[in-house]
């Protein structure tokens, strides 16, 4: 085990090829209390509830029968022992980032578990310093956004463990992103609470409607926007077939990763293709970060970046439908482009009930770990059961769509859209890399009324 200063990080191995990515303890020589839970009697009924120190979660789910074990991850729960007495307990709750719904249900799950289920009565919100109890959360969960306030940008990693140092503060909750995510890993690893030697919990509790953060099931947010986007490529459906040569157009936020416009596009599959190719109508639905190379070819080139370093997105949306405009013009046909941009209603909405559910549990995860003297961790759904991630998994690469994955080719099949690949067929899973080369786009002069762009996605329909 490598000692409570140092990095490394935590990793125990067993037999059969067993691998735990354990996340790191504050103080295992620290005095233990009693799980003040055992008291509670919403779960005193409950048979085993207390999560065994040994139970643990497998990263993959399916293996080969001759297999090692592989990756686990340590199960989330409340545990028998607390290492934290609540009078001790001064909490901090931080949103970062851009907005997600659920945002609200978090701030209230972990205001009430902490106090409900610990006792603990210190709790406040930064950056609107507020202090927070169950009266001052009670109903938030209603509304979008994040009664604490958001932002983007750098924030001096040395001055946030000073306050966190002279406020006494000594359980973090970080609700964000992947940038979010690696902040807080700098937090609890680099520059601060772990070298300090501070008896400081560091939390992540992952938030993106980009879902591009890896290892997780997914992040909460997603299906609400899932479900937002949807009624955008709704009315571009009835604005597409209601118009001569109507092609209804959607553009979906997402970053670089695309799933809102896979998930939305793949739960409305309430069209035929081949109907469509009879009357003539189209339904193109764009994930924001498509074509950007092929962009800057027409569009001038595009370098800048938002306050966290995100690379500010060049506008799709505008250069594919002035290019279907201009082909139209150029062959005198008639058509009529409908452009729907939904942005920010996916994520300023307030959240869905499963992911309202989500994020109680994500929430409560989050406090039983911090209770349990566990930190530098992100609270996470893997394989449908909570667990605690080690940051540096959460931070070591961005989730995307993959081409080459089943869940596009379900797409593919329910849409009747091309694949971008030029070989798709007949490969074992070894034959094809994870990073599929795309293949090269047709310009939009050869592409015979169909223009393909990765990964936009659509239902297919000639237009002639
Ligand atoms: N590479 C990084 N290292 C340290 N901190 C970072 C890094 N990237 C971002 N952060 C911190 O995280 C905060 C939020 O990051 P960002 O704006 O990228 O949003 P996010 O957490 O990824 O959420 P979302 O993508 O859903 O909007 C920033 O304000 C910044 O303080
Ligand atoms: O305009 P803002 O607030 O920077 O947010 C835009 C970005 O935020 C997200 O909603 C979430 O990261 C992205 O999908 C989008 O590109
Ligand atoms: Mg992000």
């Amino acid at each position: 085990m490598s000692s409570p200063k140092s990095n490394k990080p935590k990793i125990v191995n067993g037999p059969g090829g067993y691998i735990l990515q354990d996340v790191p303890h504050l103080v295992d020589y620290l005095p233990t209390y009693p799980n003040p839970l055992q008291d509670n009697p919403a779960y005193s009924v409950v048979k085993q509830y207390f999560v065994d120190a040994d139970d643990s979660v497998p990263e993959k789910i399916v293996v080969h029968k001759d297999g090692p074990r592989g990756i686990h991850f340590r199960r989330a729960g409340p545990r028998q022992k607390v290492y934290f007495d609540s009078d001790e307990v001064h909490a901090c709750i931080v949103t970062c980032g851009g907005l997600c719904p659920g945002l609200n249900t978090v701030i209230r799950e972990i205001v009430s578990s902490l106090s409900c289920m610990y006792g603990v009565n210190r709790i406040l919100g930064i950056d609107n310093t507020i202090p927070l109890d169950s009266k001052v959360v009670n109903d938030i969960h209603k509304r979008g956004g994040t009664i604490l306030g958001t932002s983007r940008g750098g924030h001096d990693t040395t001055k946030i463990v000073d306050s966190i140092q002279d406020r006494g503060i000594n359980q973090v909750y970080i609700i964000g992103g992947d940038g979010t995510q690696r902040g807080a890993s700098i937090v609890q690893n680099h520059v601060g609470i772990r070298r300090r030697g501070l008896k400081v919990s560091v939390v992540g509790i992952p938030k993106t409607i980009d879902n591009d953060i890896p290892v997780i099931d997914r992040s909460f947010g997603v299906d609400t926007a899932v479900e937002e986007a949807q009624r955008a490529i709704n009315a571009a459906h009835v604005e597409a077939e209601s118009n001569e040569n109507g092609i209804g157009f959607v553009k979906l936020m997402g970053r670089y990763s695309g799933f809102i416009a896979m998930y939305a596009t793949l739960a409305s599959r309430d069209r035929d293709g081949l109907r469509r190719m009879a009357t003539c109508d189209m339904v193109i639905i764009l994930a924001e970060g498509a074509g950007q190379d092929l962009m800057s070819k027409s569009m001038e080139s595009n370098t800048l970046k938002d306050a966290s370093s995100n690379k500010i997105l060049k506008d799709a949306g505008l250069w594919l439908s002035q290019s279907i405009k201009g082909r139209f013009k150029k062959n005198k046909m008639v058509m009529n482009l409908k452009c729907i941009d939904p942005t920010y209603m996916n994520r300023a909405v307030p959240s869905s009930a499963s992911d309202n559910v989500y994020c109680i549990l994500l929430a409560q995860s989050a406090v039983h770990g911090a209770m349990a003297g566990y930190t530098g961790y992100t609270s996470g759904l893997v394989n449908g059961r909570q667990t605690y991630i080690p940051y540096y998994r959460i931070t070591e690469k961005q989730n995307h769509v993959v081409i080459t994955g089943r869940m596009w080719a379900r797409l593919l099949s329910s849409t009747n859209q091309p694949s971008f690949l030029k070989k798709q067929s007949f490969l074992g899973p070894k034959d094809i890399p994870e990073e599929k080369k795309e293949t090269p786009l047709p310009d939009c002069r050869d592409c015979n009324g169909v223009v393909d762009i990765p990964p936009v996605t659509k239902e297919i329909t000639k237009l002639k």
